[in-house]
């Protein structure tokens, strides 16, 4: 059984007398990328402010690998990595001046920490100062100083707000690389659930405070019926690929041979990389079917209803 990272019970936050997160119950499995996504004013960021210690509950229970007592979450807290909005960077210092600062902050003994993360986030040879950044790298050294604790957990508010198409795959391959390779637990919010679609395993939407679903992606994707389309000149030698060198038989073949295959959605690198190993000319490889920003909407409508 995996183990719980995070655990959430009947979790409520009141600002005043108005409710922003209601009733929350969570549970969060380790070595997961979980999307939190919510539009704007869902309470996301209250909620990750609670599971970091920025702020506190107003009722409900809050446990961090099975420790909910005061002092034991707290010390908990220590293997937890987070952004949580704009990271606090100062101008006129490098991306490694900056480090440094958050590592003596934050008394992290090791040294070697601040190379080791800025080679994770591709900041290495930057010799740039801060304030002439990129809002893509800006992010990325955001990223860089939630890591530099080596965490076990890591939480990220809105990484991808308002990054180009580059920034935004670069993140993507960052956030992989750390789940794949050092199993780490990823927690990441956005109001646009597209932009998390390649990265995140499962999904959580919250609206109004309230969690209105749970879902794998594998499960959101058979509910919007998306599949890559796949289009080649030689289909019965894709086929052949599709089985033997993506081990799936979970694809079909239409009248006009185009080839919808159900899985991988999460990575069509891997799909072209299959096809042309293989030697196969595509035609046309793309992501088709419904939108999933409409299966969301859909959901959040429901809980409208529901609470009229
Ligand atoms: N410190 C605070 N005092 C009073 N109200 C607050 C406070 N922080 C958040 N809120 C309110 O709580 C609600 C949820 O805010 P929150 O920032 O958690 O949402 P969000 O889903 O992260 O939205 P966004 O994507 O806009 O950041 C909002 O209505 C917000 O105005």
């Amino acid at each position: 059984m995996k183990s719980v990272v995070l655990e959430t019970q009947a979790l409520t936050k009141f600002y005043r007398k108005t409710a922003v997160l209601e009733q929350v119950n969570l549970r969060l499995e380790q070595g997961k990328i979980y999307g939190f996504v919510g539009q704007n004013g869902a309470g996301k960021t209250t909620f990750l402010r609670l599971i970091t210690g920025l702020a506190f509950p107003s009722s409900g229970k809050l446990a961090l690998w099975g420790e909910s007592a005061t002092e034991k979450l707290q010390e908990q807290r220590k293997r937890i990595g987070s952004m949580i909005e704009s990271p606090a960077l100062f101008p006129n210092l490098t991306a490694w001046q900056n480090l440094e600062v958050q590592r003596i902050l934050r008394g992290v003994p090791d040294k070697e920490s601040i190379d080791r993360t800025l080679k994770l986030v591709g900041l290495e040879k930057s010799q740039k100062k801060v304030r002439n950044f990129s809002l893509g790298m800006k992010q990325r050294l955001g990223i860089a100083m939630a890591l530099l604790n080596t965490p076990e957990f890591l939480i990220l508010d809105e990484p991808v707000n308002g990054l180009d198409p580059d920034g935004i795959v670069k993140i993507r391959r960052l956030l992989k690389t750390l789940n794949q390779e050092y199993g780490m637990t990823i927690l990441i919010s956005s109001h646009i659930l597209e932009e998390l679609y390649q990265t995140a395993t499962e999904f959580i939407f919250i609206d109004r405070g309230r969690i209105v679903e749970e879902i794998s992606v594998r499960a959101l994707n058979e509910h919007c019926k998306r599949y890559i389309s796949i289009r080649t000149t030689d289909t019965q030698g894709a086929i052949l690929a599709i089985e033997e060198r993506l081990l799936t038989d979970h694809f079909r073949m239409m009248p006009d041979n185009e080839i919808r295959l159900y899985d991988y959605l999460d990575n069509m690198e891997k799909v072209a990389k299959a096809l042309a190993e293989a030697q196969i000319l595509v035609t046309g490889l793309s992501i088709t079917g419904g939108t999933l920003e409409d299966y969301f909407l859909t959901k959040v409508g429901e809980n409208r209803w529901q609470t009229f």
